[in-house]
């Protein structure tokens, strides 16, 4: 079979049923077991899954068709009753897809899910279709804090990414490329084996505009919604050109109102809209693309930030569209091909799924992918140890030491949220 040929998953059959819940005041992280949780939650919304009643794992250059066509086998077969009827209830799975052709990819049907949306609370049970599973009791736990975190250098030192970041910039000044992101990771070594809740939590709590993730063993807090569908209607927030906070208001607003007239930020934030809406003209009737981006406020970091929305044209699913999307310029560059080479040539390390979509999506398809931003791989062999990322786009006018600050700013969030 040659390479690009798709690949067989064969997808079980399953029972589904959403019932709404009442008197359940817990936040969703709350219900999370300690091992195996999946999450996606915004301002206390979303959903929360464990146990797994079907997986796939795909990787290569047909990931994303292998997943789609894995899921609507899945779907189809299924028989689900949805008491409920709100995105998220009834069938969905969370997923996450790895960076690059060679990163792995999952998607995970989780056994329970437990939802909320606008004060509904529902529980979804997924089985086998041989034996129909009961609606669990919900109960919630305390996650183990986690103590003792220290941080090393992951496959570059800062100076060394430095040099990179100078390296790329002689690249785009040479006429190669006009932008390209470059990222580094950090490594967190725990005294004891991290309990993920414990992180999520205070991600959740610290950024509740951010979407605050969790699937496999990636977890993270992303501002940048990479496409949602629901309903016909597209939307996608693009983010790029950053400016760390300091804590004082009025010197705050000063610094948004520099960022916002940043000729380097504007132009970076300009090839990441271009991506996103070119990507996704060919699925809308109707768009609106506005011209002047607006300054996103989050506690670590302020974006300049643009809202896309357009109304489909097509049954393209959300994941057809992340699909279309992925690798937007907000994490990988202009043009994409050369931008993507360059990564593999000079970044010095496997991106694995950060900076790759994240998210959910139900039966009819829609859902919401985010791009993974934010976030650490807890190590699998290892469970006191997690890898953070945090990467910066390059164009011609960028300093590498302030590319550098601005990766430790966006590490922030996740060096907090495990302690620091
Ligand atoms: C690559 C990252 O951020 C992207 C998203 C928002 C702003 C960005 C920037 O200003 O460089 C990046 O394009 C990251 O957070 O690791």
């Amino acid at each position: 079979m040659s390479l690009s040929e798709p690949v067989r998953h064969q997808a079980p059959r399953l029972v589904v049923r959403s019932q709404v819940v009442d008197d359940v005041s817990a936040h969703l992280l709350d219900h999370l077991p300690a091992e195996g949780g999946l999450a996606w939650v915004r301002r206390g919304d979303g959903h929360v899954g464990w146990g797994v009643a079907a997986r796939l794992d795909v990787a290569g250059g047909n990931r994303f068709q292998d997943a789609m066509r894995w899921w609507q086998e899945l779907t189809s077969a299924a028989v689900v009753r949805d008491d409920v009827g709100v995105p998220g209830s009834g069938l969905v799975c969370f997923g996450s897809f790895g960076f690059t052709d060679q990163d792995p990819s999952i998607l995970v049907v989780p056994e329970i899910i437990v939802g909320r949306r606008a004060g509904t609370t529902w529980v979804t049970t997924v089985s086998p279709a041989s034996s129909l599973a009961a609606a669990p009791e919900l109960v919630t736990h305390k996650p183990s804090p986690v103590y003792d975190v220290t941080f090393a250098d992951g496959a570059r030192t800062g100076t060394d990414w430095s040099s990179i970041v100078a390296e790329a910039v002689r690249r785009i000044t040479g006429g190669e490329l006009d932008k390209v992101v470059l990222a580094r990771d950090l490594i967190a070594i725990a005294a004891q084996p991290i309990d993920l809740r414990w992180p999520l939590h205070r991600l959740a709590t610290s950024y509740p505009n951010c979407w605050t993730f969790s699937v496999d063993g990636l977890i993270g807090a992303t501002p940048e919604l990479l496409v949602r569908r629901e309903k016909g209607l597209i939307t996608s927030r693009v983010l790029a050109g950053t400016i760390r906070r300091t804590g004082d208001d009025a010197h705050d607003l000063a610094l948004a109102a520099s960022l916002a007239r940043s000729s380097k930020d504007l132009e970076e934030h300009e090839y990441a809209v271009r991506s996103v809406a070119d990507a996704l003209e060919p699925h809308c009737k109707s768009m609106n693309v506005p011209e002047t981006p607006f300054v996103l406020h989050l506690p670590n970091v302020m974006h300049l930030a643009t809202d896309v929305a357009g109304v489909a044209n097509n049954g393209a699913s959300a994941l057809g569209l992340a699909a279309a999307l992925h690798p937007s310029a907000a994490i990988c560059g202009t043009p994409t091909p050369v931008a993507r080479d360059l990564i593999g040539e000079i970044e010095g390390m496997q991106r694995g799924r950060f900076s790759g979509p994240v998210g959910w999506m139900d039966a009819a398809g829609d859902g919401e992918w985010c791009i993974a931003l934010r976030c650490g791989q807890a190590d699998p062999e290892n469970p006191r140890r997690m890898r953070l990322f945090a990467g910066a786009g390059i164009v011609a006018g960028s300093n590498p030491d302030a590319e550098l600050a601005e990766t430790n700013a966006k590490l922030v969030p996740m060096r907090d949220a495990l302690g620091d």
